[in-house]
């Protein structure tokens, strides 16, 4: 399946979009670190990004300390950013 990797120019604009997601990897990756109460609301933080990102086969390069996920989005097979990116984010922003 081709993904297309965006220009800089759109990843800024879906970016604006995305409240707390910055830019990582030289503008090929996005990050944001989500904290919560305790372990307890990560991890099941982390089963519903998980369950979402197998289901769209888009998976997230994350780290986990007791309350805190580290994000990053990238799009391996487009070599940066892509749409799904940018997709995956909202729907993460949405749970
Ligand atoms: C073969 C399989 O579809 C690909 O490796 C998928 C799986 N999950 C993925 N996840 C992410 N984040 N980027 C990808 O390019 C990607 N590619």
């Amino acid at each position: 399946m081709t993904v297309e990797k965006l220009t800089p120019s759109e990843a800024e604009a879906g970016l604006s979009e995305l409240d707390g997601w910055d830019f990582a990897r030289d503008g090929d990756a996005m990050r944001k670190v989500f904290k919560f109460a305790d372990f307890s609301e990560a991890w099941g933080f982390m089963n519903r990004v998980a369950l979402i990102a197998e289901k769209s086969d888009h998976h997230p390069e994350w780290f986990n300390v007791y309350n805190k996920v580290d994000i990053t989005l990238t799009t391996h097979d487009a070599g940066g950013l892509s749409q799904r990116d940018l997709d995956m984010a909202r729907v993460i922003e949405a749970l």
